[in-house]
């Protein structure tokens, strides 16, 4: 693979070999500063990078090669997810690997913090054998309370009900089936799990809306002696008003992993007894890191090679099984697009894209086909990079409406995709299935029905159906020495009009075409390249 891959920040050596092997020009450089990072961008295709590199605007201004990011990680609130959409970057991330590690530093902290561990230790280290002050408390009966009962929340809940606590959970986005699952009780507000909580863990991603979401407002009605951990993102505890509360002794303990700046060895947070502070370790284990760093080079190689990607943050969600099936359907989604501005002489802007899947593709992640779709249709007349990641919003731009409506039942197939393209005069329709092991074939193209076996050059002819008309173009075709692999014919009796698809070896030259458009009864010519 001819591509350079800049990881910027430490990933495991598993991880570099992977990339290595893909053959790939890789260079590993953690020690960049900001500005050497700016200034040496510009030749990378792809960026690996975990929590501490900002990728924003200012470096996506130079970076005029990068296709990838990888996040070697699960947070992405250091990507600025926009400037890569609309720029077609992939960003990928990691958001299983590190789950584990981070769940057990969590229950790490809360321990630690409420048994003052770290505090005896370093007495000990002092050569002081001094059991004074260092009394905790213990789990056994005690209310848990989570914010974000998401894979990381979940996973401390199951671990933490081994203790004997009482786990309650305030999460608005999950439906009451995960909480029954994790034999959570739900909180309908933030304000009963802190009324109720003796201890606060959270658990969201660091968004608007949770940044300082425990704050000096939550701390007023928290009980007195309230013990908390943040193994999240700094801030969604925030930080002045913990400060606050554990001066004024509302706040026991505080466990505490992640600061709003990081790296910061000066936190004020520091200058109290009751507070553990890590600095950002929580996914800092052998096993975190090496499934971290095999599958952001896994990711960040298929994402290069144009495959698709399982953890893509700026693409639907795909579940992982259903990544090989769903491979041959977003070919012939893109197929289905590009026959558009091929087959259509008179160029007019597309209005309305209306998509309609019937039968067992409703299963899949229809959404990135209707990306392929469009993909497809954009790709050949636009000059900038079109990609999955950018083709929803290059639609948008366009002011062009995308309309998908699913129907389980269909007739004659098992799965059937129907797309119409509407422009101000005009629509157009072509409609595909996948048959047996994953065969792709246009079905229907602009009311004609056909069976085509999608090549790399198709020949489309429409015509008045009246004998002699197919003879003639296959013997321009034999004079232009063009060899034919395949015809479908498709007729619309009603209308005296036919269609001849000729899937055919090569190139066909303007000359030959002029030919084939000249023979009487025919009215459209067109090569279609796929
Ligand atoms: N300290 C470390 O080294 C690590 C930190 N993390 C961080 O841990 C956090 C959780 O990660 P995951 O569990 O994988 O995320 P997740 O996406 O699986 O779960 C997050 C949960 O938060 C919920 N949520 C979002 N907004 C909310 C709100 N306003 N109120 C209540 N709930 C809300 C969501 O519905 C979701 O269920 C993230 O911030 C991630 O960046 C992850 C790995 C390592
Ligand atoms: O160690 C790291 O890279 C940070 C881990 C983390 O915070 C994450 O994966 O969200």
């Amino acid at each position: 693979m001819n591509m350079k891959i800049l990881v910027a920040e430490t990933i495991s050596e598993k991880g570099i070999e992977k990339l290595i092997d893909s053959g790939a020009t890789v260079d590993v450089n953690t020690k960049l500063s900001r500005e050497q990072l700016l200034e040496i961008i510009g030749d990378y295709d792809a960026i690996i990078v975990r929590s501490a590199t900002k990728v924003n605007e200012e470096l996506y201004q130079k970076a005029a090669k990068l296709q990838v990011v990888g996040r070697a990680g699960n947070g992405v609130d250091n990507i600025e997810m926009e400037g890569a959409t609309k720029r077609g970057i992939i960003v990928v991330n990691t958001p299983e690997s590190n789950v584990v590690s981070a769940a057990e530093h969590t229950i790490g902290l809360l321990l630690a913090s409420c048994r003052n561990i770290p505090q005896a230790h370093a007495r000990l280290q002092e050569r002081v054998w001094d059991r004074s002050n260092l009394k905790g408390v213990e789990l056994l009966n005690k209310t848990l309370g989570i914010v974000g009962l998401g894979r990381i929340g979940s996973l401390v809940a199951t671990r933490l009900k081994a203790f004997g606590m009482n786990i309650i959970a305030y999460d608005p986005y999950i439906n009451e089936a995960r909480f029954k699952r994790f034999g959570v009780e739900k909180k309908e507000t933030l304000e009963d799990l802190v009324r109720e909580a003796d201890f606060i863990t959270v658990h969201t991603p660091k968004t608007e809306e949770t940044m300082g979401m425990i704050g000096k407002e939550q701390f007023k009605v928290a009980k007195k002696g309230v013990r908390v951990v943040n193994c999240a993102r700094g801030g969604i505890i925030d930080e002045q008003a913990l400060e606050e509360a554990l001066k004024e002794k509302i706040v026991a303990s505080a466990g505490i992993d992640v600061l709003v700046n990081e790296p910061n060895p000066t936190s004020p947070l520091l200058d109290f007894n009751n507070v553990v502070l890590t600095p950002h370790l929580g996914a800092d284990t052998v096993e975190a890191q090496d499934n971290v760093g095999l599958t952001v080079a896994e990711e960040v190689i298929s994402a290069l090679k144009g495959e698709m990607v399982a953890n893509a943050v700026n693409l639907p969600t795909i579940q992982s099984q259903d990544v090989e099936v769903l491979k041959v359907y977003l070919w012939l989604g893109e197929t289905m697009g590009k026959i558009y501005y091929q087959l259509e002489k008179e160029k007019e802007a597309v209005e309305r894209v209306e998509i309609m899947y019937n039968g067992e593709v409703v299963n899949l992640e229809t959404s990135m086909i209707t990306l392929a779709i469009l993909k497809g249709i954009f790709e050949p007349v636009l000059k900038e990079k079109v990609n999955y990641v950018n083709a929803s919003l290059t639609a948008k731009s366009r002011g062009v409406v995308v309309a998908e409506s699913e129907e389980t039942a269909v007739d004659n197939y098992l799965n059937l995709i129907q797309v119409k393209i509407v422009s101000k005069n005009k629509e157009f329709s072509v409609s595909g299935t996948i048959f047996g092991k994953g065969e792709a074939r246009i079905v229907e193209l602009n009311g004609y029905e056909l069976d085509v076996d999608p090549t790399p050059y198709m020949l489309m002819v429409e015509n008045i159906d009246k004998p002699g008309v197919v003879g003639q173009v296959g013997t321009l075709l034999g004079v232009g020495r063009v060899n034919i692999a395949t015809m479908q014919l498709g007729r619309i009796s009603t209308d005296n009009r036919a269609m001849m698809v000729l899937s055919v070896d090569s190139e066909i030259s303007k000359e030959t075409l002029q030919f084939i458009g000249n023979v009487e009864g025919v009215e459209k010519v067109r090569l279609v390249k796929i």
